[in-house]
């Protein structure tokens, strides 16, 4: 059954700051109260720089300071069926993987957190009304390490896709999910993974994370009686890679690979930020895996705790600035949670420990959970509607009817309350429409490619310093017509201007069936345009400026720059061909170059009537 979502009020992303204690020298970072902070210049210690943020935690903060501070009050959301996120974010050696993870005498928020969670869930079972619904936490844990998603428990090369459903939640179709009874069952998974995780010594940091690591948390609740109410949220607990100046660490090879990956992938971040506070309409998750996958936190569905890491050495200095400036933007970015809800029919539904996959805010399962298939869509023409032919539109609307009468296109199932007779003449009704439907849309395909290149035929002095236009695709709706003529004749259907012919296919006609095949005509350039339009491009190669060659379709800068160098070198080219000779330029590669420029070159042409 679809899911139903519940919006709850807007919530503010929680930034709060923690700063290490100090291992060298003067401090540049000092607190002023437990909000606020001053970096004080490294060049002059009268120039000081003061921000504010939701909590500051001191260098003499402990891990239950923070958590109890910033992070618990989180998670109560979760059994809401609302989306939580804690990222920890600073440059590499400021304290992150320490934020997060911890150690043994000193455990940070992710054993923290699921001790918790786990506990809560624990409790909200054995209350009163607990005992209506189950409860079960599964987890997750992957790396992003140069851009690719690596499943930390189940390890593999493997790159897994971030898929979205259609409620926008974010999944990893692939990644191995573990049902969690209990914390040991957390230590027993978790603890082995990461080791999994990329960490190597670089000049700053002895272990220091090469990757971003993403541990998912799943928590949800199933009513035992029907309507099978169920709710499913998601925990994401991030340690984010440090951003690195590679001046400083030292890194070469690999770890400067690594440290390239990391540092783009920040970046990306740092303009998600920027465009959801300016509220722009393109937010650019999609440009790292990392964005991708932090969608639904960031601007998106949960409640989010950014913890921004500093370290207070003096060499840290612009890092410390640089991770403040971003911690002071992402404290305007505001999420919508939601509380989403589904009802499962009873057939469907199974224990928890049976189906840790189903419900549709899961951060992805391995075998359980599968994307939500997409939501059926209408019709599609190829224009839209208004600008279609009215009769082609009467046929869409027909057949669209006809299909949700008999149950959806593509599914046959019986008309069943429907007369024998009826439903025969039905079926063979719409089995015309859909014929008619198809030869329509191949006309009107036609008909587009036809009035396309008579919009790019307008003539055109034929050295024109601008480049060539690039073939534009326009919706222009023409008369549906069909030009039928002898095997191997060409006819002209726009007359004396026509630049297209259509000529039958070899041993295609129509008949009983034809609608169901390709269309038995093509639609041909006039040979006369066409070996103009070669020599348009031939002069276009031989005196072309780098712009314009840069301008023809599979040409990029690299390419246009090879040819004006073989140019140089060899002289004219005395055909399209000779493209061959050029370096990196291939027969098949040539041939398409040709195929993608031929219509452009002829907007050079200038139109003659076509030969008698
Ligand atoms: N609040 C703290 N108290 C005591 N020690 C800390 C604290 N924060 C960090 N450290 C120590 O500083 C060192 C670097 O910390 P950590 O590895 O957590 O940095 P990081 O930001 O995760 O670095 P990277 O991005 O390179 O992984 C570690 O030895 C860690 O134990």
């Amino acid at each position: 059954m679809p899911p139903q979502q519940r919006a709850g009020p807007a919530a503010r992303v929680r930034v709060c700051v923690r700063l290490r204690p100090c291992s060298q020298g003067d401090p540049c970072v000092r607190g002023l109260d437990s909000r606020s902070l001053q970096v004080v210049s490294w060049r002059n210690r009268k120039e000081t720089v003061e921000y504010q943020f939701d909590t500051f935690y001191g260098d003499q903060a402990t891990q239950h300071d923070l958590y109890a501070g910033s992070v618990q009050p989180v998670l109560g959301h979760l059994l809401e069926g609302q989306n939580a996120s804690v990222l920890a974010y600073g440059p590499t050696g400021a304290g992150k993987t320490h934020t997060m993870l911890g150690s043994p005498e000193q455990p940070g928020v992710i054993p923290r957190a699921l001790r918790d969670v786990l506990q809560m869930t624990r409790e909200a079972s054995s209350s009163p009304r607990g005992e209506e619904w189950d409860y079960s936490v599964s987890m997750s844990y992957l790396e992003i390490y140069q851009e690719k998603v690596l499943d930390l428990l189940e390890p593999s090369q493997q790159d897994l896709p971030i898929r979205e459903d259609r409620d926008r939640n974010i999944l990893i179709p692939g990644l191995t999910e573990r049902e969690l009874g209990g914390f040991g069952d957390f230590e027993r998974h978790f603890l082995p993974a990461s080791r999994n995780r990329t960490v190597a010594s670089t000049q700053l940091n002895d272990r220091s994370s090469r990757s971003h690591a993403v541990l998912l948390v799943r928590v949800s609740r199933t009513q035992q009686a029907p309507p099978h109410r169920r709710r499913t949220a998601k925990l994401c607990l991030i340690d984010l890679a440090g951003s690195e100046d590679n001046r400083r660490t030292g890194n070469r090879g690999l770890r400067l690979k690594e440290s390239g990956a990391i540092n783009a992938s920040l970046h990306v971040l740092s303009k998600v930020v920027d465009a959801l506070n300016q509220g722009l309409p393109r937010v650019p998750y999609r440009d790292s895996k990392l964005t991708r996958l932090l969608q639904d936190s960031l601007g998106g569905s949960a409640h989010s705790v950014i913890i921004a890491n500093v370290a207070p050495e003096q060499h840290f200095y612009f890092d410390t600035l640089s991770t403040l400036n971003f911690a002071a933007k992402s404290k305007q970015v505001v999420n919508r949670p939601f509380t989403q809800e589904t009802l499962q029919a009873p057939a469907a539904r199974k224990r928890p420990h049976e189906d840790p996959g189903a419900g549709s805010a899961s951060p992805g399962a391995k075998s359980p959970h599968k994307e939500e298939p997409p939501e059926a869509k209408p019709l599609s023409s190829l224009l839209p509607l208004e600008q279609l032919d009215p009769r082609l539109v009467q046929r869409l609307l027909g057949l669209e009817q006809l299909e949700k009468q008999q149950g959806g296109a593509g599914r046959r199932l019986p008309l069943l309350s429907t007369p024998r007779r009826e439903r025969v003449a039905l079926l063979r009704q719409l089995e015309e429409t859909r014929g008619e439907l198809q030869k329509l849309k191949e006309k009107q395909k036609a008909l587009e490619a036809l009035a396309l290149l008579d919009n790019t035929c307008q003539p055109k002095p034929l050295r024109d310093s601008q480049a060539p236009p690039r073939a534009r695709k326009q919706a222009v709706v023409l008369p549906l017509q069909q030009v039928h003529t002898p095997l191997g004749k060409q006819a002209t259907p726009s007359g004396d201007k026509g630049v297209l012919v259509i000529q039958r296919k070899q041993g295609q006609a129509d008949g009983p069936g034809a609608e169901n095949q390709a269309p038995p005509w093509e639609l041909m350039l006039r040979p006369d345009l066409l070996a103009q339009s070669r020599e348009n491009l031939l002069v276009l190669l031989n005196q072309g400026s780098a712009k314009e060659l840069r301008a023809l379709h599979r040409i990029g800068d690299k390419k246009a720059q090879l040819i004006m160098a073989w140019r140089q070198l060899h002289g004219p080219f005395s055909q399209v061909e000779d493209l061959q000779k050029v370096e990196g330029m291939t027969a098949k590669q040539v041939a398409s170059f040709l195929k993608a420029n031929l219509l452009s070159a002829l907007g050079r042409v200038s139109l003659a009537p076509p030969p008698q």
